[in-house]
Order: structure tokens, then C-alpha cells, then sequence
């Protein structure tokens, strides 16, 4: 136990977390050339694309120092809020972490609010400024700013480069120095605390821990705490590139175990591991059920497609146990699902896995966040909003309440008005403004959820010029002025285009979704009146005037294959078109209301 060592890289996006990790598995030789992959610790093809590290993973390193062999744990850590609570437990299964700094970017958002992570575990912190090989870096102003930011020396900072390899010797020298060795007993009964799980469609669910006491045996009946099932440990082993089977996995030490379990929603981040004959009676602290944040309905383009949506979705599901959703029905729209997603961009994802994976083309509808109405009736559980359709009469209601968030954002002196303006725009409440050095300013906002999950995150950077870095974490719920904004087209309301705003906004959002849709929606041969309404008042109105022009008349009589091109064309664009009453509406009309300010 003395010599294994535990830790996590903590950063901002992009200041060069991957990077780091194959160094450091170049320098410990835990790779081979030919396992060698751009970005060793991102699996999946969508994180690859994206470069964001979407599922946490934990890799093993052998390490000789001063004659000593050492094994050293490194847990990644998802890098987008969206997963935050995943990063938590990641974070609570290691003793130290590195905190990586970009040289020329300096500390941003989310280097802080993972380095609050990182000492609400009490772990040690081995500053690293990393990117020191370019030009634009910086290195003793940003190593002044973390050495003001930790209280630390500032020869502890360590200057490296992911990049050309300078620095990487004295990370891992200052993992195994300064990063405490794995306390607890390998007597105790069986403790473990589970960090992520990754299905596998061949083995199951392969749920990934680190052992706080006791140890862990193959064969053994184990028990896991919150969801009290039992199964037997087939498979348990460490994670180096490759699964290596152990027949036991002792305090301290971090690897995965196989049950066979098909079900991704039976193995739980932050659960305990448990004996099963002999359980614990101190489950590990800090277990939550994630909650969906955003939710947005989606529906098959073609309505014969509802059960094979449902059977993508269930299959889905079986990997990714953070997506809920449940059955409704839309007027326009016909059946399809509400689902729960962590964020916007697991929504994205989401999305775009049902396209890919499973072959389905869909029509997603505007996210919104969940709100809790209460009645005139005096009820004390508050009615769920996870859907504008479910906000209650408003004769009927007597408030609402809806999540907040403390955002933090990092940017320049120079842009800390437009920020500001954004943010109060936004309705958010300013808490605090901290100079962090003359030039960079921290702004502390309490701001609804709502507000920030859509388009708040590019407009930030574009009142910024790119210079400001944003996180949040949620603050609890508090009252609204919530109403929906019902939209009608040829007079018909379509329930799939509703949307709950705030009431001081519900105007100006009517007479903007008017106009947008006006440019979405294609002209047909008829005229279409676009009215926005609150209830029965109209509080906006467009119209879409008829087409007149045959679409072929472009082609001047030319020759026949370009014509049938056109026409190939159009029924591509057609694809994800659906028809509501006598309107055909595209799918970005689907999401119009976010999409205002562009
Ligand atoms: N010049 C230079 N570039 C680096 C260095 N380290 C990383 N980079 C580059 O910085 C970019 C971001 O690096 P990543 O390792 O993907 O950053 P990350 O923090 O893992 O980003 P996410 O996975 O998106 O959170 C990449 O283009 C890297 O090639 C370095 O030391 N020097």
C-alpha cells in the first residue's frame, strides 16, 4: 500500500489534461508503439471529435524511482459540467491531483472550480504549468497567479511541456514525493467506492473502483449499497491499456470488476461495494442520483418509427444510465419521448448517438429546465414542469420556482462590463468580483439555470472576445415568474413549439420566435399567419406569404439530370421536415427559441 499512489489531472478544457496522460504513459513505458493512439485515454469516436473526455477512466503505471517500484493510479476526469458529479467521485478516489495550467492562458474557470473539488477531498495539489515550449507562454506571471491562488511556493510549481516532454520526470518524482500512499485496512470488511462504469456490449457493465478498505476477491459475492443487489465478482483486475485479470484487489488499490451485470443503470457512480455475507457499516459519503438538468421531448420524424425509437432509446440507456425518458404524446408531433438529459451537451450527444448508432433520424424539441409548480390548492409536493404542456392553468398557480446556479467566470478587466451586462441580462444577481490580478477579474453570479444552459456559454465568449472562461454548480430552487408562450401557425397552436420563459421576457421572446420561424419555416402555397400567444392573448404576429415560384424554374429548361438533382435535393432537405396540420416545419423551427440571437 505504500507504494501505490492515486491521482487525477485536474484543468481547464484544452490547457492539455490528454496530453499529459500519454507522457506520462510514454515515460513509465506503459505504452508499446503500437498501442500508441493520438489521444490514449479518449476511447469513444464522439469524444475523439469533440476532444472532451466524456466517460472517466482509470489507468495503471509502473514506476521505478530511487530502486523502489511504484504503482500509479491515474484517474481520468470528465472535463465538461455537464458531468461534474462524475468528476467528483474520481476526484474522491484519489489522494493528490495534478493541476494542470496552460502558460499562456493562466487559470481559468474550470481550474478553480475543480481545484474546490480537489481540496473539499483534502487531496494534495502538485501544480503543473503546462505549454511552457510556447511562444505566447508566460511563466512567471501565470506561476505568480497560481502561486496566489494555492498559498504555494513557487518552486513547488512545476514548468513542463506535454508537448516536447520537459517537465515529465519531475511530475511523476513529485507524485511519488509529495502525493500521500492509500490509508486504510485491508482487515476491515470490504469497502469500495465505484467511480465510473463503462457497458461493454459483450461483457456487461465493467464498473470501475478504488478500494478504501478491505480487499476484493474473484468469486467473491459482492453487495453493492444503494441499490442493495448482489452479484458475483467474475471478473476483477487492474487497468493498464488492456484489462489485466487479478485474483484479488487489495486497500488502496484502484481496478475494475465484470458481474455480467447488462444494465448500466444497476451500477451507480459514488455506490459502495460492499461484501456481501459481511457488509459495511460506513458506505462511502458523497452518493447521489444524478438528476437530469435540461429536457426536451424527441419524436420520430416518421410516426411509424415510435417503436423502433423506443427500442434505440431502451438500448441507449442500457450504456448510458444518466438518459431518462418516459412516453408522451405531442398534437403535432404524435408520439415520441420526454427525456431527461444531464446538459445540453449530453443532449447533443444523445442526439447524435440515436442518428449514428442506431439509424434514426429524429426531430428534437426546445430543451427547458425542470420547474416545480404549486397550486392555489395549498399542495405541499410541488408539480413537476418538465414539459411546457404540464405548467398548470395559470389561474391555478400559485407559484413557481425554478433552479439556480452560482456561476463563476474568469475574464479581462477590459470585458467586465459587457459580462456584466450579459449576466443581468440574463437575470443573474451579482454576488462577487474579485481582482485575481490587475488584469484578470473573477465574477461571481447567482443566475437561473435556465438562462444559462442555451445559448449563454457562446454569447460569453463572444462578448469577450474569447477571453472568458465560465463553470457553474447548482444552488437549489427559487421563485419565478414563469409563463408558456404558446406559438400557432394557420391559427392551430403546436404544442411542440412551446416554450416556458420568464414572464418580463415572454414579449420580446413572442415577437422574436415570430420572426424566426418566419425565416425557418419555408414558404408554401399558402399564406401562414405565425402568432405568438400567452393563454388566449396573442402577443405577436408574422406571416409567411405564399410561393408562387415553381422550384424547377431554375433549371431554364436545361438538361433532365439536373433537374432530377434538384428534385434529389429537396427530398433530402425534406428528411427532417414534418408536417403539422397543412404546415410542413423544418427541425431547426423545432429549436427556434434558442437560436434568437443569432
Ligand atoms: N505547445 C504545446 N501544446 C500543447 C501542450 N500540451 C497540450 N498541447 C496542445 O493543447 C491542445 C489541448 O490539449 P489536450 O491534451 O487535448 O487538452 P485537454 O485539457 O485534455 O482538453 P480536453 O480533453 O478537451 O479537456 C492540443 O492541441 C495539444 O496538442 C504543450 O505542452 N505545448
Amino acid at each position: 500500500m505504500e507504494k501505490i499512489r492515486n491521482f487525477c489531472i485536474i484543468a481547464h478544457i484544452d490547457h492539455g489534461k490528454s496530453t499529459l496522460a500519454d507522457r506520462l504513459l510514454d515515460f513509465t513505458g506503459s505504452v508499446t508503439e503500437r498501442e500508441k493512439q493520438d489521444q490514449l485515454l479518449d476511447n469513444m469516436d464522439l469524444e475523439r471529435e469533440r476532444g472532451i473526455t466524456i466517460k472517466s477512466h482509470a489507468i495503471q503505471m509502473d514506476y521505478v524511482h530511487n530502486g523502489e517500484k511504484y504503482v500509479l493510479n491515474l484517474i481520468d476526469t470528465p472535463g465538461h459540467v455537464d458531468f461534474s458529479y462524475e468528476v467528483s467521485r474520481s476526484i474522491a478516489a484519489c489522494e493528490g491531483a495534478l493541476l494542470v495550467v496552460d502558460a499562456a492562458q493562466s487559470i481559468q474557470a474550470q481550474t478553480i472550480s475543480n481545484l474546490y473539488l480537489a481540496l473539499e477531498n483534502d487531496l494534495e495539489i502538485i501544480p503543473v504549468l503546462n505549454k511552457v515550449d510556447l511562444p505566447s507562454a508566460n511563466p512567471e506571471e501565470v506561476t505568480d497567479d497560481i502561486v496566489d491562488l494555492l498559498g504555494c511556493k513557487p518552486e513547488e510549481v512545476i514548468q513542463a511541456s506535454a508537448k516536447t516532454g520537459v517537465g515529465i520526470e519531475e511530475i511523476l518524482t513529485a507524485i511519488i514525493e509529495r502525493v500521500p500512499a492509500p490509508k486504510g485496512n485491508p482487515d476491515e470488511s470490504l469497502q469500495a467506492l465505484v467511480f465510473d462504469s463503462v457497458y461493454n456490449p459483450f461483457r456487461g457493465v465493467e464498473t470501475y473502483f478504488r478500494v478504501v478498505n478491505g480487499e476484493i476477491k474473484k468469486g467473491q459475492k459482492i453487495k453493492f449499497v444503494a441499490t442493495g443487489k448482489s452479484y458475483f465478482a467474475d471478473e476483477i483486475g487492474t487497468l493498464k491499456l488492456t484489462q489485466h485479470p487479478k485474483n484479488k484487489i487489495s486497500t488502496g488499490d484502484v481496478g475494475y470488476l465484470i458481474t455480467g451485470i447488462k444494465d448500466a443503470r444497476e451500477v451507480k457512480v459514488g455506490d459502495t461495494i460492499t461484501d456481501s455475507a459481511d457488509p459495511t457499516k460506513n458506505p462511502i459519503g458523497g452518493f447521489e442520483d444524478v438528476k437530469p438538468m435540461v429536457f426536451a421531448g424527441i419524436y420520430p420524424v416518421d410516426t411509424e418509427d415510435f417503436e423502433d425509437l423506443r427500442s434505440s432509446m431502451e438500448k441507449l440507456q442500457l450504456n448510458d444510465a444518466s438518459l431518462v425518458f418516459t412516453p408522451e404524446s405531442s398534437a403535432a408531433l404524435g408520439f415520441g419521448f420526454r427525456c431527461g438529459f444531464l446538459g445540453m451537451l449530453h443532449m447533443e450527444i444523445i442526439q447524435e448517438r440515436l442518428e449514428r448508432e442506431f439509424d434514426m433520424t429524429v426531430i428534437t424539441t426546445v430543451p427547458n429546465v425542470s420547474y416545480h409548480a404549486y397550486t392555489t390548492k395549498g399542495d405541499i409536493d410541488p408539480i413537476i414542469v418538465n414539459n411546457p404542456t404540464d405548467l398548470p392553468d395559470p389561474s391555478t398557480i400559485d407559484r413557481v420556482e425554478e433552479p439556480y446556479i452560482k456561476a463563476t467566470i474568469i475574464t479581462k478587466a477590459d470585458f467586465v462590463g459587457n459580462v456584466m451586462s450579459l449576466c443581468i441580462e440574463k437575470r443573474g444577481q451579482i454576488v462577487n468580483q474579485t481582482y485575481l490580478t490587475t488584469e484578470r477579474v473573477e465574477l461571481i453570479f447567482d443566475m437561473p439555470l435556465a438562462e444559462i444552459v442555451f445559448d449563454f456559454y457562446d454569447r460569453l465568449k463572444t462578448v469577450s472576445k474569447g477571453y472568458a472562461s465560465f463553470d457553474y454548480s447548482p444552488i437549489g430552487m427559487r421563485p419565478s415568474k414563469l409563463v408558456r408562450v404558446d406559438i400557432l401557425l394557420n391559427a392551430q397552436p403546436v404544442d411542440a413549439l412551446s416554450a416556458l420563459v420568464h414572464f418580463d421576457n415572454a414579449y420580446h421572446i413572442g415577437k422574436k420566435m415570430c420572426e424566426k420561424l418566419k425565416e425557418l419555416i419555408p414558404r408554401q402555397q399558402f399564406d401562414i399567419p405565425i402568432q405568438a400567444a400567452i393563454g388566449s392573448k396573442i402577443i405577436s404576429r408574422e406571416t409567411i406569404k405564399a410561393l408562387r415560384k415553381d422550384v424547377t424554374a431554375k433549371c431554364y429548361g436545361g438538361d433532365i439530370s439536373r433537374k432530377r438533382k434538384l428534385l434529389e435535393k429537396q427530398k433530402k432537405g425534406k428528411k427532417r421536415m414534418r408536417q403539422v396540420g397543412n404546415v410542413e416545419i423544418p427541425q431547426q423551427a423545432f429549436m427556434a427559441v434558442l437560436k434568437l440571437n443569432d
